[in-house]
């Protein structure tokens, strides 16, 4: 099936079909809500050093499945989950699984930017404190480092001190991400981290997720059909919590194998 693009989305930036090491291996997983059965039997595998976009219609289990790679849903008290998401042997789902290490290695961005009401600086080094880090000199180069990583240094350098609350929705979001990489993950995931900015801002946000990727494995969550066709190398389609479909972008967008992922992308429901 190949499909005649309704909303114009023409160009990939990731042109070439890819083909990395899978890092995480979703197996057969369940995710309930009490009685709703919110995500169906997923199996997907998320290749390292990529961008995997995860694209449906709304409540159709994106978020849900999102945060239970680094085991979020936890804090919800009606979740439950069942089956296996393997990271390097190791069963993200297991009760054994030292929860707080986990996100250390597999860090979260949400869709409102949320800096701790706190100064510039301490949004970076706080969770560095928290893990136990406290020489001065470790703590700057940090968050230089960081802050240069998503761009920010330049724009901030001379007002480390001042309150992350007075920084731009778009310059919090990358402070945000800078805060993630502090405690240097694997996996970075965000969840439609560019719904609530403007259009400059999100065009940032997406070419440094595209310069992230050279060093981590990123998940995004994002309604944005045409965001997905210039940064993800890889895109699952889900609907109804069920994963309709998987593969590479350019091979989904171009050639879904299935009607609802053609209709979704051309934009006929959702
Ligand atoms: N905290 C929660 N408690 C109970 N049910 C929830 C919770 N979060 C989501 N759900 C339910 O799980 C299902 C999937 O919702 P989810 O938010 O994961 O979908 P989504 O695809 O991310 O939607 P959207 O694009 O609107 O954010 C829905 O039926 C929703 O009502």
């Amino acid at each position: 099936m190949v499909v005649q693009m309704e909303n114009k989305i023409t160009s990939f930036v990731n042109s070439e079909d890819v083909d990395r090491p899978v890092l995480i291996n979703v197996e057969d997983t369940n995710i309930y809500y009490g009685d709703n059965h919110a995500v169906k039997h997923v199996n997907m595998p998320i290749h390292e050093r990529s961008i995997t976009a995860l694209i449906g219609p709304s409540g159709c289990g994106k978020s849900t499945f999102i945060r239970t790679i680094n085991r979020m849903n936890d804090l919800i008290p009606s979740a439950r989950c069942e089956g296996k998401i393997d990271y390097h042997g190791i069963n993200i789902l297991s009760p054994k699984v030292d929860v707080v290490k986990l996100r250390t290695e597999i860090g979260m961005v949400f869709q409102q930017p949320n800096p701790f009401p706190k100064s510039i600086s301490e949004n970076i080094q706080l969770p560095l404190k928290f893990a136990g880090i406290h020489n001065k000199k470790t703590l700057r180069d940090v968050t230089e480092k960081c802050l240069k990583q998503v761009g920010l240094w330049e724009e901030v350098k001379d007002r480390l001190d001042r309150s992350a609350t007075g920084l731009s929705g778009g310059q919090q979001q990358r402070l945000c991400i800078a805060r993630a990489l502090a405690l240097k993950p694997d996996v970075i995931l965000l969840d439609e981290p560019t719904s609530a900015l403007d259009p400059v801002s999100s065009a940032k946000i997406e070419e440094l997720l595209l310069q992230l990727k050279k060093d981590y494995t990123i998940v995004i969550v994002t309604h944005n059909m045409q965001q997905a066709a210039r940064i993800a190398d890889y895109t699952a389609f889900f609907y109804q919590g069920e994963l309709v479909e998987f593969g590479t972008t350019k091979t989904l967008f171009t050639m879904p194998e299935k009607k609802s992922t053609s209709d979704y992308i051309c934009g006929r429901f959702g």
